[in-house]
């Protein structure tokens, strides 16, 4: 049984709750345990996976949260510098899925947030348990 972080940006509290319920059923669905930490946004779940993994207490993590655009160049860089972070560590050798969702509009997000939908934040546990059975297959 594995020990799995979940890492959310919570941005927006209605779209959270629902990606963290998906990662959290899937999650106990595969058999394993799972916490939830809080950070203010996408920029700060990569920092926040790096500083998780320094500890031995978890086997894998799941990055959730929404980046929804606004009105300037902000969008872009939130929602690429925190797909580039995750992305780094997870070249690093963690395993990570990321759930983090960068829509048009909340629309977008709400489909694929509900785990009745698309189940964004399931899919993201299920990507994060995977890479988990290939760190331990490789050792
Ligand atoms: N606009 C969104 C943000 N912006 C905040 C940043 O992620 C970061 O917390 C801030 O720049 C301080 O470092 N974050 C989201 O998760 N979603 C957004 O739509
Ligand atoms: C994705 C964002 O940073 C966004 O929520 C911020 O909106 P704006 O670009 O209008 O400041």
């Amino acid at each position: 049984m594995a020990h799995i972080l979940i890492v959310e940006a919570r941005f927006y509290d209605h779209l959270n709750d629902m990606l963290v319920a998906g990662a959290r059923a899937a999650i106990e669905a595969a058999g394993h345990t799972t916490e939830v930490i809080t950070v203010p946004g996408a920029l700060e779940v990569p920092g926040a996976i790096a500083m998780a993994s320094e500890s031995d207490r978890y086997d894998a993590f799941v990055a959730l949260g929404v980046v929804i655009r606004g009105e300037t160049y902000h969008f872009e860089i939130v929602s690429n510098e925190s797909a580039r972070g995750i992305m780094a560590l997870t070249m690093d050798g963690i395993p990570i899925g990321n759930g983090i969702l960068t829509t048009e509009n909340e629309e977008q997000a709400i489909r694929r947030a509900d785990p009745a939908q698309l189940d964004k934040g399931g899919g993201a546990a299920q990507a994060a348990i995977a890479m988990l059975e290939l760190r331990q297959r490789f050792g």
